[in-house]
């Protein structure tokens, strides 16, 4: 049970959000990290400190297209008063020929190539003739201009990635320059994700006068990828016990969590609910939320797979996805926070809620030259997909609260932001 205290409102029957979470954030750990090539971990986070095994740059090399040469050899150089330098070679960036030249020679040098022995300084074309056995040097530069030096930006023994640190473009760029072509890291969770009901149809299938379109599935698909996990998206299930234990027992193989929707409510047909509650070891219960009251978490059959049970309703599957599901993929892929954080905006209008429940209200978020406001989108019918996808926030309106006016500051999930 969750330490908070449970708020006065919440009738007898009810189990709290916190409560509801936390079970789940207890059955689902964290996965066994393992070496991934480092493409697939984009967005995954770093398991332990990566330490470079290689100086970058990892040798001196020239910032220009120029020649290398020895700065006292044209100190005082200008285009009134070239100095010039015989051209001993040239050196292009991966030619794998280690080069030296002696005081007074120049060698023509491209940008990226190692800086030969004896060189310190590099003076670019333009501010040459540009020669080739020849070179008039037209300024006479600091000692080092345009040389990269060995280990300026990365060293050879150096942390360069904290464990924890969620990799990116950025992180990955620097660990292939590195060499490192795998790197520890949780791998991204396995999501079967099923739905329930004998009267959902695929997208761009016939419809019967009373089928509908199994919208859930693919929502809950690209909810499970936006989180940075795999979804195997399984076609709509027809509301009978035998089809539904027999497609959870060909799917385990492939999960590490089990996310279905719909058949968890009270009506005679709740084939999740019917199906699973005979296993014994999932539970139902009816939460404290709105949207997202029939809400189910267990573990099933002999591999013991998590299964977050969610309602049909779209909007409230949604809703439970944000709540439960996502804080449970980051727990198992070990991002941290679970939770999205909450962000203060200010209301724009009233909005009245329902005492006992904590209401979650699809709205819209925007910062303006005043702050953050947020507005709430009319309807709370558990069935507006129209009206979902105008939104980009959720209001969150506490248990005890039952009205909140404009011009309150409240708590907001803005959704699909990065945390
Ligand atoms: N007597 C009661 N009835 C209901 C209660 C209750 O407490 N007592 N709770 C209501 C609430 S709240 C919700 S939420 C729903 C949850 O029901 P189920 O999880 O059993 O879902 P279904 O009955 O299967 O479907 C509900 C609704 O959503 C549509 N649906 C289902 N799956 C999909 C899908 N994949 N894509 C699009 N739409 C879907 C379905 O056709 C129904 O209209 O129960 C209330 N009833
Ligand atoms: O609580 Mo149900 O999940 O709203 O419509």
């Amino acid at each position: 049970m969750s330490d908070r205290p449970r708020p006065a409102s919440i009738p007898d029957d009810l189990i709290t959000v916190e409560d509801h979470l936390e079970r789940i954030l207890r059955g689902v750990g964290p996965l066994e990290p393992y070496d991934q090539p480092i493409v697939e971990s984009l967005g995954l986070p770093l398991h332990e400190d990566y330490t470079a095994p290689i100086d970058l740059p990892r040798f001196a090399n020239s910032a220009m297209d120029g020649y290398a040469l020895r700065a006292e050899d044209v100190k005082g150089a200008s285009e009134s008063d070239p100095v010039v330098l015989p051209v001993v070679g040239e050196i292009h960036a991966g030619s794998a020929k280690p080069f030296a030249i002696s005081a007074g020679t120049a060698v023509k040098i491209m940008t990226g190539a190692p800086i030969p022995k004896g060189a310190d300084t590099v003076v670019p074309f333009e501010r040459t003739d540009h020669g080739n056995s020849r070179v008039a040097i037209h300024h006479g530069p600091a000692e080092g201009a345009h040389v990269r030096p060995q280990g300026a930006d990365v060293r050879e023994g150096e942390v360069v990635l904290e464990a924890g640190t969620v990799l990116g473009a950025r992180e990955i760029g620097l660990l292939a320059s590195l060499g490192a072509g795998r790197v520890k890291a949780r791998p991204r969770p396995r999501v079967v994700i099923i739905s329930t009901g004998s009267e959902l149809r695929d997208p761009g299938s016939q419809l019967d006068y009373d089928s509908i379109f199994d919208g859930n599935s693919y929502m809950l698909a690209a909810a499970v990828r936006a989180a940075g996990a795999i979804a195997y998206r399984v076609g709509a299930v027809e509301d009978t016990p035998r089809a539904f234990r027999q497609v959870l027992s060909e799917q385990l193989v492939r999960a590490d969590l089990v996310v279905t929707s719909g058949g968890v409510s009270m009506g005679e047909r709740d084939v999740v609910k019917e199906t699973l509650s005979a296993l014994g070891t999932v539970s139902f219960d009816k939460v404290a939320m709105q949207p997202g009251k029939p809400q189910g978490f267990g573990k099933v059959l002999d591999e013991q797979t998590p299964i977050i049970t969610l309602p049909g309703n779209p909007v409230s599957a949604y809703v439970s996805f944000e709540v439960f599901v996502l804080p449970a993929i980051r727990r198992m892929m070990g991002r941290t926070p679970y939770r999205r954080p909450m962000v203060h905006a200010v209301l724009a209008s009233d909005l009245e809620s329902r005492s006992g429940v904590r209401q979650y209200v699809r709205a819209v978020f925007e910062v303006t030259h005043r702050g953050a406001k947020v507005t709430p989108i009319s309807g709370d019918g558990s069935h507006l997909v129209g009206a979902l996808s105008k939104a980009n926030a959720l209001i969150v309106v506490g248990e005890d609260e039952t009205a909140l006016n404009l011009g309150d500051t409240v708590r907001t999930l803005v959704l699909d932001r990065p945390f």
